[in-house]
């Protein structure tokens, strides 16, 4: 927490009737009016006031909705986003922002023509960063990924793609992937969100960003199974990830492999293998891939995968102490603001384990936003 005294400013005013609360908020030459129902379950409405013309409008409004609680406080951060705390939420869920006139708003408000907000969720702290693993068709990724999952199912968790292909035997979808048509894929492609999306042996797959959001929001590192158009994506997107290829001892193994596995049609797997030799040639593409990793024995190749992963592990996030009980109740509202830090007071009497009385908010500390997630938030005692 920084030693200057806090700087008070009455921001937000907060109207509680019977059964309705509600925050009003200026932004410059409007306010935001963000209510909800005394209804825990029913979702939070908003309202601009445009105060020169004195008229309301109701915007569309973006991005998944604060989870439904029955209070909450809510600040200007900057003019481009408000803070809104909620009560009665676990920790891992209490911090979000409505975004007001960020660039992702401004684009959408071109977009639609319509006003537009956008919500999106506070993550304390960085988590490690995303795995990608690339490489041929048949070469083994789910197998190591299956592995690694089973072994520490508490610590990765599974980026599922969406694709136009259809199920395996005994592929479930929600699980594997998300089984889609095509032009439900495209329309939400061209809504914004997918993180990266690529034509794979002639169907389309996709990466969604909630795929990615949903494994980093329960605390596990994301493993994304995807081919090196995707890994090419995802490396010019704002994704920081560490990009492993897996290849194969020889392209006749990998061809026996596909084979054994008899999941495709001789005419797939002349597909799939005409692809492997140009997935082949682009695993030395510069700055690509971090790691190779050669998947001939599977038992020396997972051992090796576990060792370039714990490579990254060294490092402990300042924040772990304060999320490592993500479940406990928050039940915090804004008490002021500065430049630099907002500040949150616990309102209740006795300090909840795992939480408390007083918590800081470092504004230095925000990245991401709508379509994501604010990310990387520093939250100090
Ligand atoms: N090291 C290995 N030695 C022998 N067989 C292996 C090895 N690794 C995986 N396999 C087998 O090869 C087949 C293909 O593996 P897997 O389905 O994991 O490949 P993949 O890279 O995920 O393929 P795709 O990209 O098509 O999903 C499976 O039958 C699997 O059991
Ligand atoms: N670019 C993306 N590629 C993906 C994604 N999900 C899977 N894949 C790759 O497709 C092929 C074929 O997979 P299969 O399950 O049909 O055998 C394989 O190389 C995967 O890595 C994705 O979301 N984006």
């Amino acid at each position: 927490m920084g030693e200057e005294a806090p700087e008070f400013r009455v921001e937000s005013v907060t109207l509680e009737s019977k059964d309705c609360i509600q925050n009003a908020i200026d932004v410059g030459d409007k306010t935001y009016v963000i209510s909800r129902s005394d209804d825990p379950k029913s979702s939070i409405s908003i309202k601009i006031l445009d105060k020169l013309t004195q008229t309301w409008v109701v915007p569309t409004v973006l991005g998944a909705h604060p989870t439904p609680s029955n209070s909450h406080s809510s600040i200007l951060v900057n003019s481009e986003k408000i803070l809104l705390i909620e009560k009665g939420v676990p920790l891992s869920d209490f911090i979000w922002f409505l975004e007001v006139d960020t660039p992702f708003v401004k684009q959408q408000r071109k977009i639609k023509g319509t006003e537009v907000v956008a919500w999106t969720k506070g993550v304390i702290g960085e988590g490690q960063k995303p795995v990608v693993i690339s490489g041929p068709s048949g070469v083994g990724k789910g197998t190591l990924i299956a592995k690694l999952m089973k072994e520490y199912p508490s610590k990765f968790g599974f980026s599922v793609s969406h694709t136009t292909r259809s199920p395996r035997e005994k592929e479930i979808d929600g699980v594997h992937y998300h089984f889609t048509e095509r032009s439900k894929m495209e329309e939400e492609i061209s809504e914004g969100k997918f993180l990266e999306f690529a034509h794979v042996h002639g169907n389309l797959y996709g990466t969604s960003i909630e795929a990615v959001e949903s494994v980093t929001d329960e605390g596990k590192r994301c493993i994304l199974d995807i081919d090196v158009q995707g890994a090419r994506s995802v490396r010019a997107s704002s994704l920081e990830a560490i990009f492993i290829f897996v290849c194969p001892p020889s392209f006749e193994e990998l061809e026996k492999r596909l084979r054994a596995r008899g999941t495709e049609t001789e005419e797939q797997i002349q597909k799939r293998l005409r692809n492997a030799r140009a997935e082949l040639d682009q695993s030395n593409s510069p700055g690509l891939f971090d790691h190779l990793l050669v998947n001939d024995d599977l038992e020396a190749c997972y051992e090796n995968l576990k060792k370039l992963l714990s490579l990254d592990d060294g490092h402990e996030d300042p924040n772990d102490s304060l999320i490592k009980d993500g479940k406990a109740i928050a039940c915090y509202s804004i008490l002021s603001k500065t430049n630099s830090e907002i500040l949150l007071q616990s309102e209740t009497n006795e300090v909840e384990k795992g939480t408390a009385s007083l918590l800081s908010l470092d504004l230095s500390s925000l990245s991401g936003g709508a379509p994501g997630r604010t990310r990387g938030l520093k939250l100090t005692r």
